[in-house]
């Protein structure tokens, strides 16, 4: 009925152009256009990004009515190509759409694989990696040289990732994993197909292409990875939890229902564990290596905080004779603000992942149909003014002294790992990993930047993509702080 029609008034946003609709105004930067553009249309704005209705939501008002008052409305996620091409349909968590295999899945990963107690199981293996990191950083003290840390940082987070998740080095070069990383990066890739699907008949950036190319290759992988774990017999010294992976314990799940009460009695099948063990190395890969690269450098631009730091992790560790333990991090109060500050101004996935609505919905007197995409503009949030006061685009971590935010998003002001029902399982994790490291690496060294360069100089422009780390590398000069014997981990 038009009348209907009338009283059904969309969001309000930008013209859009035939064909293309507004996605020729989203540049590089689309965080920061979205951002400016949020300043002149409001926290909810209603865009075409090609052929797809999308409402993008800039203020935590907004983000609560989204995430959390209507959650089950936007619980879909959006069709992307290459997922679809790839992930056996969206196996995995990440990008499958709302449902009972979504939700089963969240559970089994959230449960086995991510809760507190998995979470520190994994702690040796992360204390292992991180020691090989620190000899090497020692080794280049000695010398006086200039690090590469966001190359180093990724090294350790390649071993972190594919120990934990595959219980093997990365070394053996019967994983193709660059062709693993590389899909993952083709899954998160602007591909025209996801918005004007009319040109995607012609594949012009020949991302079906390449996708079809390395799905053989990535199959051949994940299968040698699962009868590689399969063959492995584990003998009674050796079946301690520690020993168990990621895999492991899926392949355990292999054949079993995945809940015999519930009506749905999917077995779980081979390409449900592939599409896991993808989503998880995608998942881990990026995240904390790109988070503590933004620590370090801010903490190289501001000295000051570095060395309060420094202090209170003396403070903890009871001196200079040893390097960190996982469990006094805890105990650190300024370190969980500086990284919370760093979360802040860098959120690792700045729009989020996208969502979608699963019904017409009326958000705000908006009238916002079933299927439209939803970006949540996390990093525009982190940056509003209105929020975090004049100083927002400050790095200051002492706003967080008496407030004292979660990272679960619980606080809408604060959502670098999402909320509500799509929110991220893996936070702990995430947040424990970057807090272990950054610890680490600010406990056992100094660090000033190379050439002389003043710490105004360091150049702080990010790339967009699904997460957005630093355009240039990091390059520091590390000098060792500890005893002798602490450089072995000795006490
Ligand atoms: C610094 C580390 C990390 C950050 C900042 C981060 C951030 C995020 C964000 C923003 C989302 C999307 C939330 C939404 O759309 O509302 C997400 C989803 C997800 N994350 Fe993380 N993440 C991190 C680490 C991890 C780790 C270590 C794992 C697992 C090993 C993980 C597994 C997942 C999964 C499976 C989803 C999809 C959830 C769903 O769709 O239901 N994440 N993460």
């Amino acid at each position: 009925h038009p009348k209907d029609d009338r009283n059904k008034v969309p969001p309000p946003g930008p013209k859009a152009l035939p064909l293309i609709g507004n996605l020729h105004m989203l540049g590089t930067q689309p965080h920061r256009t979205l951002q400016a553009l949020a300043e002149k249309y409001g926290p909810i704005m209603f865009l075409k990004l090609g052929q797809v209705p999308t409402v993008v939501v800039s203020s935590p008002e907004a983000a609560k009515l989204f995430l959390k008052t209507h959650d089950l409305d936007f619980a879909n996620r959006s069709k992307f190509q290459a997922v679809e091409m790839f992930f056996n349909g969206g196996k995995g968590i990440g990008m499958a759409q709302y449902g009972w295999y979504w939700r089963h899945m969240k559970k089994l990963c959230t449960l086995q694989l991510l809760s507190g107690s998995k979470v520190e199981m994994y702690g040796p293996l992360r204390r292992k990696e991180l020691e090989m990191l620190v000899k090497s950083l020692c080794n280049a003290s000695a010398s006086g040289e200039v690090v590469n840390l966001s190359m180093m940082l990724k090294e350790l987070s390649e071993n972190i990732t594919f120990k934990m998740v595959l219980g093997r080095k990365h070394e053996s070069n019967r994983f193709n994993l660059k062709a693993l990383v590389d899909l993952v990066s083709l899954a998160g890739a602007f591909n025209i197909a996801d918005y004007v699907p009319i040109l995607g008949i012609f594949d012009f950036q020949g991302i079906r292409k390449k996708v079809n190319k390395l799905r053989k290759s990535i199959d051949d992988t994940l299968e040698y990875i699962i009868e590689d774990h399969q063959n492995t017999n584990y003998d009674d010294d050796n079946n301690s939890p520690q020993k168990k992976d990621f895999v492991d314990i899926l392949l355990s799940c292999l054949d079993q229902p995945m809940d015999p009460d519930e009506e749905h009695e999917h077995v779980i099948t081979r390409n449900d564990i592939k599409a896991i063990i993808m989503d998880m190395i995608g998942a881990t890969y990026e995240s904390s290596t790109s988070a503590i690269e933004w620590v370090m450098s801010e903490l190289l631009k501001h000295p000051s905080v570095m060395k309060k730091l420094q202090h209170e992790i003396q403070h903890v560790v009871g001196g200079i004779n040893k390097q960190v333990e996982e469990s006094e991090i805890e105990n650190m109060p300024y370190l969980d603000m500086v990284v919370k500050e760093t979360l802040r101004l860098y959120p690792v996935a700045p729009l989020l992942l996208p969502h979608e609505s699963r019904n017409d919905v009326v958000v705000d007197g908006y009238y916002i149909k079933k299927n439209t995409r939803i970006i949540i503009n996390a990093w525009a949030i982190g940056r509003d003014p209105r929020v975090w006061s004049e100083n927002a685009e400050k790095f200051y971590p002492e706003r967080f002294e008496h407030d004292n935010v979660d990272i679960l998003g619980r606080d809408f002001r604060f959502i670098p790992f999402g909320s509500g029902r799509r929110g991220c399982p893996g936070a702990q994790l995430g947040f424990a990993t970057i807090k272990f490291v950054v610890a680490q690496l600010v406990h056992c060294f100094n660090w000033e930047l190379p050439f002389g360069m003043s710490c105004d100089e360091l150049d702080m422009n990010e790339t967009f993509g699904i997460t957005i780390p630093r355009t240039t590398h990091l390059l520091a000069i590390p000098t060792f702080r500890l005893t002798a014997e602490a450089a072995s981990n000795k006490e």
